[in-house]
C-alpha cells in the first residue's frame, strides 16, 4: 500500500509509462533481447512496433531507450539537467574503476573533475598537444612500415602514447611497464563482464561475498584489475611529480619552470599543467586515470573500423589518396593545416564516425527526477540509453547505412554539408569532454596512412581475395573482430616518406 501511496505521489495523473513490449515477472524483458551482446539490435526492432522512446525492465531496472535522434535531443540536450546522473555498476567499482569521471555520479565531485578536464581538452587547450600527435602519428607510419603485420599493435601503441601527452612521459618502443599496466586495466574494464559480474550489478549485497566462496570468482577479478587501476593512477603521477621537483628545485620559482619547458626540461603535459595549477591530487590522478579509460579503446576502435572501410570500399581509398596526393603535391607527409583544404577527408572522418560502432549505445545516463514527455511518465532513476547505432543507421536520413559513403556530407556545391556527424560523441552535459582530442588524432592517424600506404584484401593460397566482412566483438564498445588484410607501401616514393618520418619521429 505503502509503494502503490508512493507511486501516486510521483505520477499523480496515473500517466502511463512510454510503450515497449510485455514484461515477465522478475526477469522483466532480459529474454526478450536476443543478444545482450548486441542489444541495440534489438531496440531496433522493438521501436519499429512501439516507437522511438521505448521503455524495458529488467530484473526490475527500468530502461528507457532513444531511438532517434529527436528524441535523445529532446530528452538529454533540452532537458539535460534531469538526465545526467551515472547508474553505478557495483563491478566497476569493486574493479577500482569507480573514480573514472565518466561513470561518477552528477553532482559537484563530477562538476570539478569535468571542469579540470574541459580546461585541458577544450578546443583551444589541444592545440598545445598537436606537435605530439604529429610526432607520434610519424612514429606510427614508420612502425607500420618496418612490421606491417602488426598494425592492430601500432594502432593501439598509438593510442597509448597518451601516456607523453598526458605525463610526458615517453614510452620505452617495447615492453613498457606503464603501458602494460594502462592496456591491462582498460582491458578488464573492457571485458568486465565476467560470469558472476551480472549477478552483483542486479544484486549489489553479493559483493560482500568472500572470493573462495562458489560463484565468487568474479571478485578475484575485480581485485586483481583493482591491483592495475591503483598503479596505473599512482606511478605515472609520481614520475612527474619527480620531474616536476627536479625542475622546480634546479631552477627555482614558476617562472623559471616556463623557462624550463622552453627549453625541454620539464616536458609539459596534461598533469603538469595540473600540478603548476595547485589541483589537489585524487583530482588530478583520477582526471589523467580517466584519460585511458574513456580513450584507449575508443580511438583505436574508431581507426580499425576505417583500416576496415577503406579495404571494402576501395574505391573511397583511391579518391582520398588523389586529394592527399593533390594537396602536399606529393613531396611530404599530410600535417594539421591541410585539414581545411581536404573536404574529402573530412567526409571520410565523418563517415567513419558514424559508420563504426564505437558506443552504440553510448554510456548510460540516469534520470534524477521523474518527468513528464509526450504524455509518458518517466520514474525517477530510469536508465537511459541513447541508441546511438540506431540514430546514425537511420534510413531516412542516412539510405544504405550499412554502405562506406563519405559523399554524405559532401553538398551539390561541392563543400561539406552541415551534418558533423557528432551523435558518436554522445549527448548533453555528459557527452565527450575528450571529443576534440579525438578527432584530431583520428584525423591525423587516417590521412597519413593513407598517403603512405594502400590497404587492400589478403589474398588466399589460390591468390583469391579473401572477403571482408565487418564484424564487431559484442559488448560496450564495438571493436572489429580481427582479419586478415594487407597493407604495403603505395610507391617507393611514399616509403621513403614513411622512412624519413622517423627522424620526424624522434624530435
Ligand atoms: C572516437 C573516439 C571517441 C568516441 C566515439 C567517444 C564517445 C564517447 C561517448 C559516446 C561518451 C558518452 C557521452 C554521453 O554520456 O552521452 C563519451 C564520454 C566521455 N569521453 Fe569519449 N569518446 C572518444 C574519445 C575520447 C577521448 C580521446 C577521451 C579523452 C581524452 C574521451 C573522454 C571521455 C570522457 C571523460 C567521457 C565522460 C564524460 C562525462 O561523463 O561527463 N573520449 N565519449
Amino acid at each position: 500500500l505503502k509503494s502503490l501511496i508512493g507511486k501516486r505521489r510521483e505520477n499523480p495523473a496515473g500517466l502511463p509509462l512510454p510503450p515497449g513490449p510485455p514484461r515477465l515477472p522478475i526477469v522483466g524483458n532480459l529474454f526478450g533481447v536476443k543478444d545482450l551482446g548486441r542489444q541495440w539490435l534489438t531496440y531496433v526492432d522493438w521501436s519499429k512496433k512501439y516507437g522511438d522512446l521505448l521503455y524495458v525492465e529488467i530484473f526490475g531496472q527500468k530502461l528507457l531507450i532513444l531511438n532517434s535522434e529527436k528524441v535523445a535531443e529532446e530528452l538529454l540536450d533540452k532537458r539535460s539537467q534531469n538526465y545526467s546522473d551515472r547508474p553505478q555498476v557495483p563491478m566497476v567499482t569493486l574493479m577500482g574503476w569507480g573514480f573514472t569521471m565518466g561513470l561518477l555520479p552528477y553532482g559537484p565531485i563530477w562538476r570539478k573533475h569535468r571542469k579540470v578536464m574541459h580546461q585541458a581538452l577544450n578546443l583551444q587547450a589541444v592545440l598545445n598537444y598537436r606537435h605530439i600527435q604529429l610526432n607520434k602519428v610519424r612514429q606510427l607510419v614508420w612502425n607500420i612500415l618496418q612490421a606491417p603485420d602488426e598494425m592492430e599493435a601500432h594502432l593501439k601503441t598509438q593510442v597509448l602514447c597518451r601516456l607523453t601527452l598526458v605525463y610526458g612521459y615517453e614510452m620505452e618502443p617495447r615492453n613498457d611497464l606503464f603501458a602494460s599496466i594502462v592496456d591491462r586495466a582498460a582491458c578488464m574494464l573492457t571485458n568486465s563482464f565476467v560470469p558472476g559480474a551480472a549477478l552483483v550489478n542486479a544484486f549489489p549485497v553479493f559483493q560482500y561475498l568472500p572470493e573462495w566462496c562458489p560463484g565468487a570468482g568474479f571478485k578475484k577479478y575485480a581485485n586483481e584489475c583493482k591491483k592495475l587501476v591503483r598503479k596505473l593512477r599512482d606511478l605515472p603521477y609520481e614520475y612527474v611529480q619527480k620531474q616536476m621537483v627536479f625542475v622546480h628545485f634546479s631552477l627555482l620559482g614558476r617562472e623559471l619552470t616556463r623557462i624550463g619547458k622552453a627549453e625541454g626540461i620539464a616536458p609539459h603535459s596534461m598533469v603538469s599543467e595540473m600540478l603548476e595549477h595547485k589541483e589537489e591530487e585524487d583530482v588530478i590522478k583520477s582526471v589523467a586515470g580517466t584519460v585511458y579509460a574513456a580513450a584507449i579503446e575508443t580511438s583505436s576502435s574508431a581507426l580499425s573500423a576505417f583500416v576496415m572501410a577503406m579495404i571494402i570500399f576501395p574505391s573511397v581509398q583511391e579518391k582520398a589518396q588523389a586529394e592527399i596526393d593533390r594537396i602536399t603535391g606529393e613531396s611530404r607527409l599530410p600535417d594539421f593545416s591541410d585539414r581545411e583544404s581536404m573536404v574529402y577527408m573530412e567526409a571520410i572522418y565523418r563517415e567513419v564516425l558514424r559508420w563504426s560502432q564505437v558506443t552504440p549505445l553510448g554510456v548510460p545516463h540516469m534520470t534524477t527526477n521523474s518527468d513528464i514527455y509526450n504524455g509518458y511518465f518517466i520514474p525517477k532513476d530510469t536508465v537511459v540509453f541513447a541508441n546511438i547505432w540506431s540514430i546514425t543507421h537511420n534510413e531516412e536520413k542516412y539510405p544504405d547505412p550499412m554502405r562506406f559513403m563519405p559523399e554524405r556530407y559532401i553538398g551539390a556545391d561541392g563543400q561539406l554539408t552541415g551534418d558533423l556527424a557528432e551523435h558518436q560523441f554522445g549527448f548533453g552535459r555528459r557527452k565527450c569532454v575528450g571529443k576534440y582530442l579525438a578527432e584530431a588524432s583520428v584525423w591525423i592517424a587516417m590521412v597519413s596512412i593513407l598517403a603512405v600506404f594502400n590497404l587492400s584484401k589478403a589474398k588466399n593460397e589460390q591468390g583469391r581475395d579473401i572477403d571482408v566482412i565487418p564484424e564487431y566483438k559484442s559488448g560496450i564498445l564495438g571493436h572489429p573482430i580481427p582479419y586478415s588484410f594487407s597493407i604495403t607501401p603505395r610507391s617507393p616514393r611514399t616509403a621513403r616518406l614513411a622512412q624519413d618520418a622517423e627522424s620526424d619521429g624522434n624530435m
